[in-house]
């Protein structure tokens, strides 16, 4: 096992806001880990210096071994907390376009999770409810074969019925050696699903652990953990 992510003395601000203070984080390889902290404190600001949308910052990051480069967007599949997808088109022509430009999609993968979420090809996106929009941009990522899965809030506008089945969906069908780093407030609904949090207040780390030395030295679940630790 080695760490997909090495970040060294990161800081990052919008103007005069500091948005990451002094980051030095490793997160080890094939692993589902939780980013968690309260609003405003950074996270999406992380994946989107992850993903290569923000270039501006101080500071070394690494991931798979190269800093944040065509490398390694191409590694990388990141859903934002809005995701952007055209409209105006079907599933089915989502998942061309899809594949016409991304080099690691899945065609079969997409189909699938389409198929397993019971959304009709032939719908339009725009004629989806949002709920449904948002498992939509949630498959299609997941469909890319990526070494890094960077999810923001994946779950939320979907319902507490359908998360168990993303969940099951995203355990079973996650490339080897691959890593989900996923921002979200439903810590309960994912709590099964993570065994790494990192926990970030104000732009600083407060901790990077496994989630079995969380519930081992606080005999409490990452949940309980966490309202502790942000009360
Ligand atoms: N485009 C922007 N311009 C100015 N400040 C910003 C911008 N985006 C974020 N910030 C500020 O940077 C800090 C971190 O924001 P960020 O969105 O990364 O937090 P977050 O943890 O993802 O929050 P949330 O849980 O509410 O989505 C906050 O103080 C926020 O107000």
């Amino acid at each position: 096992m080695g760490n997909i992510v090495k970040i060294n003395n990161l800081n990052m601000s919008y103007g005069k806001t500091a948005a990451l203070k002094n980051i030095n984080l490793e997160l080890p390889d094939d692993n589902f880990i939780g980013l968690l902290g309260p609003n405003g404190s950074g996270k999406t600001t992380l994946l989107k210096i992850l993903a290569g949308l923000i270039t501006y910052y101080t500071g070394e990051v690494h991931i798979d071994g190269q800093p944040v480069s065509t490398y390694t967007k191409s590694i990388v599949s990141y859903l934002p907390s809005s995701p952007y997808v055209n409209p105006r088109l079907t599933l089915e022509q989502l998942i061309n376009t899809y594949a016409s430009f991304f080099p690691n999609f899945s065609r079969e993968k997409a189909n699938y999770f389409f198929d397993y979420l019971h959304l009709a090809k032939n719908t339009m996106f725009s004629h989806l409810s949002k709920g449904l929009q948002e498992q939509v941009a949630l498959s299609l990522a997941l469909s890319k074969n990526s070494k890094l899965y960077l999810l923001d809030e994946p779950f939320g506008g979907i319902d507490v019925s359908t998360r168990d089945k993303i969940n099951d969906m995203i355990v079973t069908n996650y490339p080897n050696n691959s890593t989900f780093l996923i921002v979200t407030h439903e810590i309960h609904d994912m709590e099964s699903l993570l065994n790494y949090v990192v926990f970030i207040k104000n732009g600083e780390i407060l901790l990077a652990k496994s989630s079995d030395s969380i519930r081992s030295g606080n005999a409490q679940s990452i949940e309980g953990f966490y309202k502790e630790a942000f009360k």
